[in-house]
């Protein structure tokens, strides 16, 4: 839509100075550079950016026989400094969300691709270092489960889709400012059917839930992670680690399992490890959804129909609601005592 309107505050264009008024006709236009100009101080933008989403590209490096894969989707975000593309409708300054897309498939091919995490930070950095307009950057890859086949022994070229938990990373900098790293793992999905239980909660008039010492315990585990440190970060090996604290918290042994008094604990536990084996994670958020399976009550049917072999347990899966739960654990400054 052309932009014709008259009544709004214009900032002064540069060729003209404060006691000249030219005559209207002549005047070159004046400028709306923000929001809050454009509505006369009435509004402002607080937020923008523009990009390309599911930008899907496949990786393969080929070393001779040996065949290393991965596949990402790329989410890329530009903020401009200035506000004038919302406001005036003057591209000048936009890089196109094509050539955003463009840009993760060149720079894919001239850098490879390794982690979702250094490829977001290679994203990053060509935005803000190619546009000075750009304030700030922002790549978002989500990693799609790809396993190497094993057939006996590692298969060269072939893989097989694992689809355990997904993997994430968010990369963002603002210009003159640190890159932030975020990483996170989403939909993990894990059971167990012992060694839960949830008593001595809360009794009182809103209360119909009975102590459980023995109950199912599900969630999809969802945890993002922040890096300190994005030069010394081993980011696939953190992942794992986080992985693996999160399913060896819920699960323990194999043969005697480990014992959870509620999906608090278990969470807290589970955090607690990430921060003591990854030293470069600076804080760990993890949220855990309480799935329900609760008990059929089967005791107004007659003994004929229920009785049946006593290693049969039959429980009712609940999908909504349920409970939710999360907690962020964070390292604490160093004492200085
Ligand atoms: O582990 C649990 N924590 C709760 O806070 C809660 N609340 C509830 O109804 N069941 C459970 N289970």
């Amino acid at each position: 839509m052309p932009w014709t309107s008259t009544n709004r505050i214009y900032a002064k264009p540069s060729s003209t100075s404060a006691n000249e008024t030219p005559s209207p006709s002549l005047a070159s236009p004046r400028v709306a550079l923000t929001a809050a100009e454009d509505s006369g101080g009435r509004f402002e933008l607080c937020d923008h950016g523009y990009g390309k989403s599911s930008v899907k590209l496949l990786h393969v490096h080929r070393d001779e026989g040996h065949h290393v894969i991965r596949e990402f989707e790329v989410f890329t975000e530009l903020k401009l400094a200035s506000e004038t593309a919302y406001i005036l409708g003057d591209n000048k300054e936009v890089v196109a969300t094509d050539s955003q897309k463009n840009t993760v498939y060149l720079l894919a091919k001239k850098y490879g691709v390794k982690t979702p995490e250094e490829f977001g930070a290679v994203v990053v950095n060509h935005f803000l270092y190619m546009y000075k307009q750009v304030l700030e950057a922002k790549c978002r890859v989500i990693e799609y489960p790809w396993e190497r086949l094993q057939a006996g022994t590692p298969h060269s070229h072939a893989f097989v889709f694992s689809p355990i938990a997904t993997r994430w990373s968010e990369v963002s900098q603002t210009r003159h400012e640190a890159v932030v790293v975020k990483s996170g793992l989403s939909g993990l999905r894990v059971l167990k059917t012992t060694q839960s239980a949830f008593v001595d909660f809360v009794q009182d008039e809103y209360t119909t839930l009975t102590d459980a010492v023995e109950r199912i315990f599900s969630t999809i585990v969802e945890a993002e992670w922040i890096y300190d440190n994005m030069r010394t970060a081993d980011f696939d090996n953190a992942w794992l680690t986080v992985k693996d604290a999160i399913l060896d918290k819920f699960a323990g042994p194999p043969d005697t399992g480990v014992y959870s008094p509620s999906v608090q604990h278990t969470l807290y536990q589970a955090e607690k490890t990430v921060l003591e084996k990854v030293s470069e994670i600076t804080w760990i958020k993890m949220t855990m959804p309480n799935k329900h399976y609760l008990n059929i009550d089967m005791s107004k049917f007659p003994v004929n129909v229920t009785k049946g072999d006593p290693r049969h347990f039959i429980y009712h899966p609940i999908d909504q609601p349920a409970g939710l739960i999360y907690a962020q654990l964070r390292r604490r400054p160093k004492s200085k005592l």
